[in-house]
């Protein structure tokens, strides 16, 4: 199998158009690729409307060239990236090498959205809302928001997802720093740094006041044992404290490998004398903490809260830290951020608090604006994200390996389609794969997507891509099922055959019926290429490209002779010719891949042929 980079697979080949008849050769996998350097990228992938995630709205820059084509002139666009948050150097250069960057910090939420419109994509941080308004705004521009950083709540993933924008975020350059900031708040709490630092300011020596408690020995509590949770507990553990953790998802391995162990919710927040937050804010996490929970802590516990303010009931953390079931609270996030000025609970003598500085490291930083930079260059590239929060991620070798198969996959949802004459509207697809693999070594959510998209897409005027593929589907009511037949074949494939059904319609072209009253149509790769191997009941072997002209006959002599003389004769050229049959002399579908579109006229001589009892035009 030709083996294609996973950064074309949701970009198509640019010289598609000029292939001819020569089906059966393997493609040449580089021409295929889209240059790694971003301007030629960019050209490849937004000179053609089928890229996966960008489709239209950009500004176009002319520039002159040389094109594979005639022209000397060819048009290439320029996306538009809007950055409204602080973000490093490196990052800036990285994204002003592929697009027009606009650095507009501390919009208003009504600045931002009037902008939106004109931008592709929006790389935010912590301090900016991107909410359902912004992405109706967008009017469907918006394609990508990178969320420099790790916490995407305040992005409305849900909306997002509706409107097909991709959410990508900067999962792990910051992890050390929090984790640091973190343990830098444990000890300053614990020692009262803050207070003893303010206290000598005003011109004090307050050494009795200002007596802490040490941390070796005492159990720190890690809620949420993911990447900052675990580093936290790697480095506390260093300062000889006795480490358990709450997370019901994280793997007890992981944590065993660290000396940690996993609790109960209630062992953890019962037993631990520190209680360190490093979980996201969730629906299930918000306001965890709370007046219930913090009375079954132990008394004079200490919390720090690098995660998410939102976690905490700021309120009750107030009455607890006033009755002292909590000694003492260092925060770097809060539910409203800034807090108000006169919070009770950042006035708290007991309380130290620092600006959400988790991330802000100079390292951090760089690194995470590198981070975002890239996946927004990727993804914009049409690119599948490694760190998409709104869309599976396929990994990079899996992504290569089903390449062929997601133009298959496409086109087949796109034929199936189209041979849909009507009948009470598409209400059910049914997608089945036949191979070789194990039921769980092969990830169909990509080719379902396009099989979904080549539905679609031509039906509706929403542009489908791997974000909204499912929802789209949902909304319009239709039920997409999948079916994994296991067959005897090279597993060195990862698909078969792809069967794509939809029930409960009729058909322009009764011969695309299964037996069973479905639309019916199944293909397969063969040389890199993708093949229609059965139509209905039929079998043929034609390669989907350009488009093709589906004849039901009656078996006999001559019939590919007659079709093809007309085509001939009205300069159509034909790619490729297939006649699948029941049996001799009986019903037939002859499967002519044509390169143009063949006039009325031309279409109309064909069906007037004697024998020919049903024929179709699908434009591939
Ligand atoms: N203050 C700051 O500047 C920074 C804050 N953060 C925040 O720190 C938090 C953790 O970040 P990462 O470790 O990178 O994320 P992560 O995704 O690696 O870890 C989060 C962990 O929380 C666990 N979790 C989910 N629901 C839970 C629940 N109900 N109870 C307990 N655990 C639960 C998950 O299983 C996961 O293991 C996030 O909220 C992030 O936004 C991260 C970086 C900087
Ligand atoms: O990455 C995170 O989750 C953070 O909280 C960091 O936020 P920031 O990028 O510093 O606004």
């Amino acid at each position: 199998m030709a083996t294609i980079s996973a950064k074309s697979i949701l970009v198509p080949k640019i010289s598609s158009s000029s292939s001819n008849s020569n089906v059966s050769s393997n493609r040449s996998s580089s021409s295929c690729l889209p240059s790694f350097k971003p301007t030629i990228s960019l050209k490849a992938s937004y000179s053609k409307s089928r890229s996966f995630v960008i489709k239209n709205g950009l500004d176009t820059v002319e520039t002159k060239g040389k094109s594979s084509g005639t022209k000397d002139v060819t048009k290439e666009t320029k996306p538009t990236i809007l950055v409204s948050e602080k973000l490093g150097e490196a990052g800036i250069k990285v994204l002003e090498s592929f697009a027009n960057v606009d650095c507009s910090y501390n919009l208003t939420p009504e600045e931002l959205c009037k902008k939106i419109s004109n931008v592709d994509a929006l790389i935010v941080r912590s301090g900016t809302k991107v909410s359902r308004q912004v992405f109706e705004a967008s009017k469907g521009r918006l394609k990508v928001v990178g969320r420099a950083g790790v916490g995407i709540d305040n992005v409305d993933l849900q909306a997002a997802t509706e409107f097909g924008c991709l959410v990508v975020n900067a999962p792990t350059a910051n992890t050390v720093a929090a984790a640091e900031h973190g343990i830098a708040l444990l000890s300053s709490m614990a020692r009262n740094v803050a207070q003893s630092d303010a206290s000598m300011k005003a011109g004090k020596w307050e050494r009795n006041k200002y007596v802490g408690v040490s941390l070796v020995g005492k159990t720190l509590a890690v809620m949420g044992f993911g990447k900052v949770g675990s580093e936290v507990a790697r480095r506390a553990k260093g300062l000889g404290m006795h480490i358990i953790a709450h997370d019901p998802y994280a793997p007890a391995d992981r944590a065993r490998a660290l000396g940690v162990e996993l609790v109960s919710f209630e062992k953890a927040i019962t037993t631990a004398d520190f209680i360190s937050l490093h979980m996201p804010l969730t629906p299930i996490t918000s306001k965890v903490f709370n007046d219930e929970t913090f009375g079954k802590m132990k008394k004079g516990v200490r919390i720090i809260n690098v995660a998410r303010g939102g976690v905490i009931d700021e309120d009750a953390l107030v009455r607890a830290l006033d009755s002292g079931v909590v000694a003492q609270a260092a925060l770097d996030v809060f539910t409203v951020e800034p807090p108000p000025q006169d919070s009770k609970l950042v006035q708290h003598a007991n309380v130290t608090v620092t600006p959400h500085l988790g991330a802000s490291t100079k390292e951090a930083q760089e690194g995470v604006a590198i981070e975002i930079a890239e996946a927004v260059v990727g993804a914009l590239n049409g690119e599948l994200s490694a760190t998409a929060v709104n869309a599976p991620m396929v990994p990079a070798e899996v992504l290569s390996e089903l390449a062929p198969y997601v133009v298959l996959a496409e086109k087949l949802g796109k034929l199936a389609v189209q041979l849909v004459a009507g009948g009470s509207g598409i209400k059910s697809v049914k997608v089945v794969y036949k191979s070789a693999r194990d039921r769980d070594d092969l990830d169909t959510r990509l080719l379902r997507a396009m099989i979904i998209k080549g539905i679609f897409e031509p039906i509706s005027s929403n542009f489908i891509n791997l974000v909204n593929a499912d929802y789209t589907a949902k909304e319009k009511g239709v039920r997409i099922s999948e079916e994994r037949i296991v067959v005897d074949s090279s597993p060195e494939f990862p698909v078969d055959t792809v069967q794509v059904r939809i029930a409960n319609v009729e058909s322009k072209f009764a011969s695309a019926m299964s037996d069973n009253g479905e639309i019916c149509i199944e293909g397969k790769v063969k040389g890199g290429v993708p093949h229609l191997t059965c139509v209905g009941s039929f079998s043929v072997d034609v390669s989907i490209e350009g488009s093709l002209i589906l004849c039901k006959q009656v078996d006999q002599p001559g019939m590919i002779g007659r079709v093809g003389s007309i085509l001939g004769q009205r300069n159509v050229n034909v790619s490729f010719m297939s006649v699948g049959r029941i049996g001799v002399r009986k019903q037939a579908i002859m499967a002519i891949g044509v390169d143009e579109e063949p006039d009325k006229d031309t279409l109309k001589q064909i069906g007037d042929v004697p024998a020919i009892e049903e024929f179709v035009f699908l434009d591939l």
